[in-house]
């Protein structure tokens, strides 16, 4: 099976064909199988796994479950017929994208399978340029300046605390640190706090012992070990509880640590480089990040500035973007209008160059071959838009529509809605993307996935 294609988990064959069928007359690559094989290695190389389950298999959903537990990181689209509430949820906490009921609707079908692919597709861009050491870029007097921090502390062994807002490049940052140092033959090991449950952050960074918690049938090593003689990325510092903050100041303060579980005291050779997007000394000043724990890990702070404080590394950047895109997609795009190029200056960018990423590969993908004459930019308030994309006077959901009625753009209504409110809610919460999960009712690693998908 090639790697985009949909793998259809139905039971029953004839309408598993006819969805394989339908799927395919809109020039989608499919395959066909039972349900229940989808979570064996047949979907290893699919792109999006579209998984038929029936509501009467109350209370739960055995094959999304099985997933679930399997750790599958595929975008999955669920669909059901008679699904009660309760499984609706469930298969939204478990990661599911979408939930379609049944008969299909095939526009939703659609846009859900394209909203997945695009999920997918900005994690298989994370994961290309994790394997092939991205280069870092950018030509800004002010990106300048922090190549040359980045050097220095390449050169020194002192604990980094990155900075920025979301998206301006702090983990490649950081990943540059690691390859330019003398620890560039160790490992580079990156842990993202917000993204692993309290519970179990302890021994994912520290280990655990055999029969520390359920499950834990073998002694397991943690990230501090995994990275020995290396360098360990805490990415997201500042969503850190103030009991796990204790228990890391420990380690930092004489690199020795415990295993979860276990009594006896281990150490490791490691280099720190921790990030977040927040102001970590505003959240000092009020009690929520440790000072003492602040310094141990600012021994050298660098910023990182928003990609609208240096325009000139816009135009750069969509260009190495779109020959990326070229090469990794077996796309063939030629260019970049003029008008595309502007309307990219002129953008807020909220997202940094994340957002500015994505929306390339969104651009170049809706194009495949040719002129990129635009950029699926999302509309939100007022002066966050490029010239000649404002909402029309009076803002607000209803002119959003009405423009893009008057503009054909209805298609990719649902998705601008979405990337809108979660733009708000960033702001709303200041970035705190445990509460807004939990305030959306749906799973941490689902929200990453939206986020990502628009570029956030
Ligand atoms: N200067 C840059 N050159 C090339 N790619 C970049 C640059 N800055 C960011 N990127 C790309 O943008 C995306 C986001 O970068 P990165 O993950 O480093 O941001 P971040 O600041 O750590 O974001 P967050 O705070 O949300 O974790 C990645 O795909 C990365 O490769």
């Amino acid at each position: 099976m090639s790697g985009n294609v949909i793998l259809i988990g139905w039971d029953c064959s004839a309408q598993g064909k006819a969805v394989e069928r339908l799927l395919t007359a809109q020039g989608l690559a499919c395959e066909h199988r039972p349900t229940q094989e989808v979570v064996g290695p047949v979907s290893e190389s699919a792109e999006v796994l579209l998984v038929r389950e029936s509501g009467t298999r109350a209370p739960g959903l055995p094959v999304l479950q099985a997933l679930h537990d399997s750790g599958n990181t595929r975008s999955v689209i669920l669909v059901g017929d008679r699904l009660l509430p309760e499984q609706v949820v469930q298969a939204t906490r478990m990661g599911a994208l979408d939930v379609l009921p049944e008969p299909l609707d095939t526009d939703r079908l659609m846009a859900a399978l394209e909203q997945a692919r695009l999920s997918s597709l900005s994690a298989h861009v994370d994961e290309v340029i994790r394997e092939d050491c991205p280069s870092i870029l950018g030509s800004s007097p002010k990106m300048v300046e922090v190549f040359k921090q980045l050097g220095v502390a390449a050169s020194n062994d002192l604990n980094v605390l990155l900075t920025g807002e979301t998206g301006v490049g702090k983990e490649v940052s950081a990943y540059c640190i690691h390859r330019h140092s003398a620890r560039a033959g160790g490992p580079y090991v990156a842990i993202n706090c917000t993204a692993i449950p309290e519970g179990l952050l302890e021994a994912e960074l520290f280990g655990h012992a055999r029969g520390a918690y359920t499950n834990a049938v073998n002694d397991g090593i943690g990230k501090i070990e995994a990275a020995e003689g290396g360098t360990l990325l805490l990415d997201e510092i500042g969503d850190m509880s103030p009991t796990f903050q204790a228990k890391l100041l420990r380690f930092l303060e004489d690199k020795h640590f415990h295993r979860l579980g276990d009594a006896s005291a281990r150490s490791a050779d490691v280099r720190i480089i921790a990030a977040t997007n927040r102001n970590l000394l505003a959240e000092v000043e009020a009690g929520r990040f440790r000072r003492d724990l602040y310094y141990r890990l600012a021994q050298f702070p660098i910023s990182i500035p928003p990609l609208r404080e240096r325009p000139d590394d816009i135009r750069s950047l969509v260009r190495a973007f779109v020959a990326e895109a070229n090469l990794r997609l077996g796309l063939k795009i030629t260019e970049v209008s003029e008008e595309a190029e502007a309307a990219a200056l002129s953008y807020h960018w909220p997202g940094n160059v994340r957002e500015l990423k994505n929306l390339v590969y969104q651009a170049a993908v809706r194009t495949r071959v040719g002129g990129i004459t635009g950029f699926p930019f999302v509309v939100g308030a007022a002066g966050e838009c490029p010239a000649g994309h404002e909402v029309g006077s009076g803002g607000g959901l209803e002119s959003l529509v009405k423009r893009a009625v008057a503009g054909g753009q209805v298609r990719h209504l649902l998705e601008e809605f979405e990337a809108l409110t979660l733009r708000s809610l960033l702001e709303a919460f200041e970035g705190n993307r445990s509460r807004i999960s939990e305030e959306l009712g749906i799973s941490r690693n689902t929200l990453r996935a939206k986020l990502k998908v628009h570029g956030l």
